[in-house]
């Protein structure tokens, strides 16, 4: 089907789709608001009362409205917000909440204000690159146990010198800093090198480039383009799993590069390893460098994120209060990731300054009660695992592998304990993700600990240790 450009009509159609999916107190608030202007070269274009909305309705909806509006036909690659002459973009194949750069005919500003150094490294936006965002620096990035070993690594790489490891590969779940880190590092880069030809995009972007190469015949362009870079950085590797010719033709880009020294860093969602449907010799390649992940937040590091967010925020909004325990409330009970997080203090500090009043405990309790109700939390048998392994100091395929050693199957026993208790899931469900065992052998390993748990204090203390752990 030939798509067109949005209309009313395929606007009317969205809002009412948009209705559904997000709820009508959403709505009201959100996407009434929203004027259609015109829509040309796949761009559509509304008209918005306030920066403010603008921006939310870039960061929390944009992806929606652009999904929307395909599957009603109407071909938009994105969606722009202009207030007063400063417009809101989101792109289909840009993350939402990045920007576009001043290079852009869409430039605008964002909230935040960036640094006059960096912003002046941008000039070229890479070769052809993604725009980086200019919030996602090493000075807005929060250093926690759970990423430190992330951060050090991306530090290194970007003070450049001799590559060391490569490529560095940064992995970990949604919304943990993965993108954040690699402009980091990339703006630390630039700034120190503005001459420096750095390429950041998404796996998905790309594919797209290739894919545009191959029906443009302009397949030299593109391998010249890719193997002339100094530092190459793809974000959300997975994403070219089982797309064979993508695939192959990153595997040669990503040779070439190694052969002339230079950087690569990458980002996924799980280790190289553990991606599905990727090539062997693809896994092998990520895993030549160095392999660090971003673990799950603990509360110390997502109290320190809300603590940065309130001093950025109270500058946008001068002299709203919070009260005593909201943030630690808040740390205590979202405990997903640092972009819902970030996403409930900014309703929060929009729902006070609309109201005029200092953000209490009742105000964040009334106005965040669904982030609150599907952050409960869930856990997961590999952050069971995981945790296990690393109290017992025994290797995750240890645990999960078939030594009856007991100093592996002890600890192994424990978490399968812990799995029994603290989720939902079923024993022969347990079994599978124990490296295909039985769910016989899970019910022995659970009552052999609840029998050890009496009689050894040191087995009960670590269960409790590692319970509560699990739970903060
Ligand atoms: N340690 C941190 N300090 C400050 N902000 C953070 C931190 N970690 C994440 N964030 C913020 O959380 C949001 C999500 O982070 P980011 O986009 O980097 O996650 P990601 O790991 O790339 O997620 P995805 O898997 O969705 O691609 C961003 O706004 C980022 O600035």
């Amino acid at each position: 089907m030939e798509l067109g450009c949005m209309t009313d009509e395929t606007w009317g159609q969205v809002q009412d789709a948009l209705l559904n999916s997000i709820g009508e107190h959403n709505y009201k608030t959100w996407i009434t608001p929203l004027d259609f202007l015109d829509c040309e070269d796949g761009v559509a274009r509304f008209n918005v009362p306030t920066n403010f909305i603008g921006n939310w309705v870039n960061r929390n909806y944009s992806d929606q409205i652009i999904r929307h509006l395909h599957s009603v036909g109407a071909k938009v690659r994105r969606v722009e917000f202009k207030v007063g002459g400063q417009s809101r973009v989101a792109d289909s194949s840009v993350k939402p909440n990045q920007t576009i750069s001043q290079g852009s005919p869409q430039a605008k500003a964002v909230p935040v204000p960036r640094s006059a150094s960096v912003a002046e490294a941008t000039d070229d936006d890479a070769v052809g690159g993604a725009v980086l965002d200019s919030r996602f620096t090493f000075d807005s990035f929060v250093v926690g146990k759970p990423n430190e070993l992330a951060h050090a690594a991306a530090r290194r790489v970007a003070e450049g010198g001799p590559v060391t490891f490569n490529p560095l590969f940064l992995y970990g779940g949604v919304g943990l800093g993965k993108t954040h880190l690699m402009h980091a590092i990339a703006w630390q880069m630039k700034h120190r090198d503005p001459n420096l030809r750095i390429v950041y995009l998404s796996a998905e972007q790309f594919m797209y480039r290739f894919v545009q190469a191959l029906r443009e015949k302009q397949m030299l362009d593109f391998k010249q383009l890719f193997r002339s870079v100094d530092v190459l950085m793809v974000d959300d590797v997975q994403f070219i799993a089982g797309k064979d010719s993508t695939q192959d033709e990153f595997f040669h880009t990503f040779n070439a590069l190694v052969d002339q020294q230079k950087q690569i860093i990458i980002s996924g969602d799980r280790a190289p390893g553990e991606i599905k449907d990727m090539e062997e010799r693809i896994k092998s390649r990520l895993q030549c460098g160095l392999v660090v992940d971003l673990h799950p937040t603990d509360y110390e590091l997502r109290l320190g994120v809300l603590q940065q967010k309130v001093e950025q925020y109270s500058l946008q909004y001068p002299g709203l209060q919070i009260a005593d325990g909201v943030l630690e409330f808040l740390a205590h009970r979202i405990s997903t990731n640092v972009r819902v997080l970030e996403g409930a203090l900014m309703r929060l500090f929009a729902m006070a300054s609309l109201v005029g009043r200092e953000i209490s405990m009742e105000m964040t309790q009334d106005c965040l009660s669904d982030v609150l109700r599907a952050s409960e939390r869930k856990i997961t048998i590999e952050e069971i695992q995981r945790r296990v392994s690393e109290h017992y100091n025994i290797r995750l395929s240890e645990m999960i592998g078939p030594t009856r050693v007991r100093t592996i199957a002890r600890p192994r026993q424990i978490a399968m304990y812990l799995c029994k208790s603290l989720t939902t899931r079923s024993l022969p469900e347990i079994g599978r993700r124990f490296g295909g065992r039985d769910h016989t052998t899970i019910m022995h390993g659970v009552k052999r600990i609840d029998e050890l748990r009496v009689k050894d204090g040191q087995i009960a203390d670590d269960i409790e240790l590692l319970r509560r752990s699990l739970e903060a």
